[in-house]
């Protein structure tokens, strides 16, 4: 593999789930794999799990790792072609990749969307920059529009759960202070799709995802009814998109609790918002997969890092 930037570089899930359970199992099995490679993570935005676990995962496989907060630490870069750059951008893109690529055999990347400009979010300015104009592999580590690693990492927690051969699995909405992107629910919806599961979303109305994405799956806008015979519910905010980035809703009627959510496991990526998002008395029942979550995005990141590392 070359670049992993979306779910749909995923050519067979199942076949990607049992390599990621295999490596869960033994992970320092290719130890030698990434000797003399180093893996350059560049956060444009905070992180706490895809920080340390993307570089756990290249420690696994002998990796050495440079890490670089680069909106608070780097020169202010410069994304489009031709500006004339007597502003507050010190050098461009085409300069910093280049430079990145000879320091790093794998560059990887987290850059939020701005929520304000939907066409810039949409084109994927930042991620698709890297792309151009480095010389190296580039992973997605959360972009404007996709978090395929998260995504991953969530259909490992499903296939390792699943009491039943088609489980049925939820992807609800729920309420939060600020305006928060789309990546997390567009990369889940990915890779549900791609999965053997009875997949329904719920959402409040003028809050459905781009339909470029969610296709055919049935959207619901009744949080109860959808949440009926659940056996995951995986809870996210997003802001709305068709209202590009706007907050339409706060109040607590779609928060999760114990009482709407039955026996379902409860998934979210995580950092999550206690009693706002989803309350106590689900994160602290034995239904919560969040922490066992969070432990996979080690195997998901390694199996994403070894497959890049067998094609360099
Ligand atoms: N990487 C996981 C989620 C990151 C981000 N959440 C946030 O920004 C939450 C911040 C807060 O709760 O203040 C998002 O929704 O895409
Ligand atoms: N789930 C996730 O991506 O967490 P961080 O934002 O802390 O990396």
């Amino acid at each position: 593999m070359k670049h992993y930037t979306s779910i749909q570089d995923i050519p067979d899930i199942y076949a990607w789930i049992d390599e990621a359970k295999k490596i869960k199992e033994n992970p320092l099995k290719n130890k030698k794999l990434g000797k003399h490679k180093t893996l350059g993570l560049l956060f444009f935005n905070s992180s706490l799990r895809t920080r340390l676990s993307t570089q756990k995962a290249a420690l696994n496989l002998g990796m050495h790792t440079i890490v670089m907060n680069v909106s608070e630490d780097a020169w202010g870069i410069e994304f489009e072609d031709g500006s004339i750059m007597n502003g507050t951008t010190a050098e461009h893109i085409k300069e910093a990749a280049a430079v990145v690529s000879q320091y790093c055999d794998i560059i990887a990347v987290r850059a939020f969307p701005t929520l304000k400009d939907k066409e810039k979010d949409e084109r994927e300015q930042v991620l698709n920059a890297f792309i151009k104009h480095a010389s190296v592999p580039i992973v997605n580590m959360e972009s404007a529009t996709s978090h395929p690693l998260q995504g991953l990492t969530d259909a490992i927690t499903i296939a390792e759960n699943s009491t039943k051969k088609r489980p049925k699995v939820v992807l609800t909405w729920a309420p939060h202070v600020k305006a928060l992107p789309h990546a997390v629910a567009n990369s889940f919806v990915e890779a549900m799709q791609k999965m053997d599961v009875d997949f329904v979303i719920t959402n409040p109305e003028g809050y459905n995802l781009n339909p470029n994405i969610t296709k055919d799956t049935p959207i619901i806008h009744n949080q109860k009814e959808a949440f009926k015979n659940a056996d995951f519910v995986y809870a996210k905010n997003w802001s709305s998109y068709d209202s590009y980035g706007q907050i339409l809703k706060k109040d607590a009627d779609w928060m999760v609790t114990k009482a709407n959510i039955g026996n379902a496991k409860f998934m979210h990526c995580l950092p999550v918002r206690r009693n706002v998002v989803v309350e106590d008395a689900v994160l602290d029942s034995e239904n919560s997969l969040v922490i066992q979550q969070a432990n996979n995005r080690t195997f998901a990141a390694q199996l994403v890092l070894k497959k890049i590392l067998e094609d360099l």
